[in-house]
Order: structure tokens, then C-alpha cells, then sequence
């Protein structure tokens, strides 16, 4: 089953120019429990989409399904993680993990909040890091302690927009192995957009490029490998034929192909 589709949504925004179509025919099917990653050329429209699916927009055309109801107002069930981890300063990092179940959960036990947080804190290895401020944390344990709480209160689907973008290369690819192993542990339904293709080939299902604004789905890969996926498979023949693939795709988008 499907859990999030769109059919023909037409978008534009209005600026003082006149409306700015951004998405345009735009048909998506991401299955349950599946994680699909979005790349495009740079401005095409991929935030939009993370809105649109969310709630935080309604398309002037078309429709967006999540969990076979019609989209029409944010929804509770759909987790987010942004490029920048907006933690609080004034509270510890179990404290900033806790939040959403505040918000979501009001009348669940504080023992029982605490444990749900220090389950995924251990799980993305920030144990004995719980007492600690934000500041005190690098980058990446920062961006760890942000995917915590994006799926502290088990959100059907969670969405990342470039959540690795700021990272330098090695912390990216430790932060690639976390997330694959939060997905083998918790049930949500992933949409991550990226800029980087090895990303998103090693987490996703499948990648979906976009072509340039107003975008429309281009090309659909079929990621086909094993879900324990070890960093090493990015250097094999199979993940390289993919990236090229997608580097065509990509160069179709930005109308940049090379004639031979
Ligand atoms: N609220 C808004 N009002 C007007 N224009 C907007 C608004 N939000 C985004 N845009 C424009 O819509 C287009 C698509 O923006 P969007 O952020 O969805 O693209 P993107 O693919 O995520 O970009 P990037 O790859 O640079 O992160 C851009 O040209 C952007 O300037």
C-alpha cells in the first residue's frame, strides 16, 4: 500500500512578478515502511514538496494523500528534520528530545517520555550525552539528538530536508549508518531530499528526480539492494552504474546534457 501519493499537483507561488509555478504534474507513490529519496536541480522545487506532503500547504491543483485521507491541514503523524537543528539552548539534550512528546502525548507519563527518549539517544549513541546543552554537543551529535526528536512520538513519516547537508564528508556517511539503523528499528515511512546522489542511493528505496521548475517526477530509480546495507557497497560496480544514472538524470533536469 501506498502510504503518501500525489497526483497532479500544480503549485505556484504568488510574488509581485505574478505566480511562479513551482510543481507541476507532479505524481508520487512512496510505500509504507519504504524511504524515498528526492534530488533535483537546485531551486526546483523539492522544499515544496516536504510542505505539501506535511500539510503546511495546500496544491492550487491536484492532491496529496497520506495514509489514504486527503492532505488538507498539518498532520500530527508526520515528523520533520531540517538541514539546521533548531535545539533549545535552555533545555538539555534529553529535555530538547522530550518536546514533541509534550506537545503530541500531553497525558503520557514523564517516566515513560524519558525512557522513549533514552531509547533513541542510545540508539544513535548519545548515551551519557542527555544532560548536556546543545552547545556542548559537535554538529553531528547535534543532528542526532534533531533526528531523536523528529521521531520521538513514532511519526508515520518523517521528512528531511537536507538533513546531512551541513556535515563535513565523514561525519555525513557516520550519520547515513545511523539512519539506517534507526529505520531497521522504527517503523516510519521516509522522504529525504538531498543534494548528494551516493546519500541518496545508500538510504533510499527509491530516488525520485525531479526535473527543473515546475517540476514534475522525471525518472524513478529502483534502488535494489539489501536493507543492511555496509558503506563499502557505495564502491561497487552496481552503486557506481546508479550514480551515473542519476548524474544523467540530473543533467536532463538542468538541460546540460553533452552531445556526443
Ligand atoms: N514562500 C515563497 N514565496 C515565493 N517563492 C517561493 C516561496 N518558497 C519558495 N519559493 C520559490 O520557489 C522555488 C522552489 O523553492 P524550493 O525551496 O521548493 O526549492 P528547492 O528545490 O528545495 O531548492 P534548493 O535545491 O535550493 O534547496 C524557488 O525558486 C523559490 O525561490
Amino acid at each position: 500500500m501506498n502510504l503518501i501519493e500525489t497526483r497532479g499537483v500544480y503549485h505556484a507561488y504568488k510574488t509581485p512578478l505574478g505566480p511562479l509555478p513551482v510543481l507541476s504534474g507532479l505524481d508520487l507513490s512512496i510505500p509504507e515502511s519504504s524511504f524515498c529519496a528526492v534530488v533535483g536541480p537546485s531551486g526546483c522545487g523539492k522544499s515544496t514538496l516536504t510542505r505539501l506532503i506535511a500539510g503546511l500547504l495546500i496544491p492550487d491543483q491536484g492532491e496529496v494523500w497520506l495514509d489514504g485521507e486527503r492532505v488538507k491541514s498539518p498532520r500530527k503523524t508526520v515528523g520533520m528534520a531540517f538541514q539546521n537543528p533548531v535545539l533549545l539552548e535552555w533545555r538539555n539534550i534529553l529535555e530538547n528530545v522530550i518536546l514533541p512528546l509534550e506537545i503530541v502525548a500531553p497525558s503520557m507519563p514523564r517516566k515513560q517520555r524519558v525512557a522513549r527518549a533514552m531509547e533513541l539517544l542510545e540508539m544513535v549513541g548519545l548515551l551519557g550525552f542527555e544532560h548536556k546543552r546543545p552547545s556542548e554537543l559537535s554538529g553531528g551529535m547535534r543532528q542526532r539528538a534533531s533526528l531523536c526528536r523528529s521521531i520521538v512520538h513514532k511519526p508515520r513519516v518523517l521528512i528531511m530536508d537536507e538533513p546531512f547537508g551541513a556535515l563535513d564528508a565523514f561525519t555525513r556517511e557516520d550519520l547515513w549508518q545511523t539512519m539506517r539503523d534507526l529505520r531497521a528499528a522504527e517503523p516510519f515511512t521516509g522522504v529525504l531530499i538531498t543534494h548528494d546522489l551516493r546519500e541518496s542511493v545508500y538510504l533510499g528505496d527509491q530516488v525520485v528526480v525531479l526535473s527543473d521548475r515546475p517540476a514534475r517526477t522525471q525518472y524513478v530509480l529502483d534502488v535494489k539492494l539489501p536493507d543492511k546495507r555496509p558503506l563499502d557497497i557505495l564502491y561497487t560496480p552496481k552503486v557506481s552504474d546508479m550514480l551515473h544514472d542519476l548524474r544523467d538524470q540530473i543533467s536532463i533536469a538542468q538541460n546540460r546534457v553533452e552531445v556526443a
